[in-house]
């Protein structure tokens, strides 16, 4: 049999991924040690994980060289690539929303709005459908502080806390989309590999189960 190739997010997604897949009986002990290995292989089990950066997840899934992915919506919704989206995990959550300056009046200004994100193609659409024009500007981090120094007049981002928002004196125009971690696959790998595919949704499902039975006991 073949392996089965799994691209985990590096940064905040890959713990939550990777003990997923420990739950599920695929633990590979060298990933939890402190290297700066990218490949990590549980040879019994036949299950190889790749550590990606987060927003090229899409792309290593759509081509084939990871089976399975797992990667927040607000990258899936970002980099508009083909592959299946298989299920929700319920971790990562948090949410896509337009934050500006308290007391900024988005909607009554008719002039091109200023909207600074590190995700162009979501913001790109949802303006595009409200009809209104912007001025994007492509950022790659710390977007609170467009607005702060006259850089932008909004940012789309995501919020988990608030914390970042609160702190920056910026506030929450309007929510855009619920957001979190998916569990992707390869559309050939799904055909090809679809009995592992299958136990392995069927593994989630049950442990997504156990875990909400112990949050109502709790
Ligand atoms: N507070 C949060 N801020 C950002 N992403 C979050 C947050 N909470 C959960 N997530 C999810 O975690 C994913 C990965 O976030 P992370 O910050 O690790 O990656 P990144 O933004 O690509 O990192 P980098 O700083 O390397 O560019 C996001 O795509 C999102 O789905
Ligand atoms: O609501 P909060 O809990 O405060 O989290 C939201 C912040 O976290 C993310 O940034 P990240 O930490 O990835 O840093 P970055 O600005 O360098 O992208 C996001 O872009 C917000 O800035």
């Amino acid at each position: 049999m073949e392996y089965l190739n799994i691209a985990l997010a590096k940064g905040r997604l890959a713990q939550k991924g990777y003990k997923l897949f420990k739950e599920m009986g695929f633990e590979c002990e060298e990933i939890e040690k402190n290297t700066r290995k990218l490949i990590f292989v549980n040879e019994e089990k036949l299950i190889r994980y790749i550590l990606v950066k987060a927003s090229d997840v899409p792309a290593y899934v759509e081509r084939g060289a990871a089976d399975l992915g797992v990667v927040g919506k607000d990258t899936i919704m970002e980099e508009e690539k083909e592959f299946y989206e298989l299920c929700d995990l319920g971790f990562g959550k948090c949410k896509f929303v337009i934050a500006g300056p308290p007391g900024y009046e988005m909607n009554t200004s008719y002039e091109t709005l200023r909207v600074a994100t590190k995700y162009p193609n979501v913001a790109k659409k949802y303006f595009l459908k409200k009809g209104k024009q912007i001025d994007l500007i492509k950022l790659n981090g710390s977007v609170e502080l467009a607005p702060l120094v006259g850089l932008a007049d909004v940012i789309v981002d995501i919020v988990e806390t608030g914390r970042t928002l609160k702190e920056n004196g910026l506030k929450v125009i309007e929510d855009m989309y619920h957001i979190s971690a998916r569990l992707i696959a390869n559309k050939v790998s799904f055909k090809m590999k679809n009995n592992r595919i299958k136990e392995i949704m069927k593994k989630v499902r049950l442990i997504q189960e156990v875990n909400k039975r112990n949050d109502k006991d709790n």
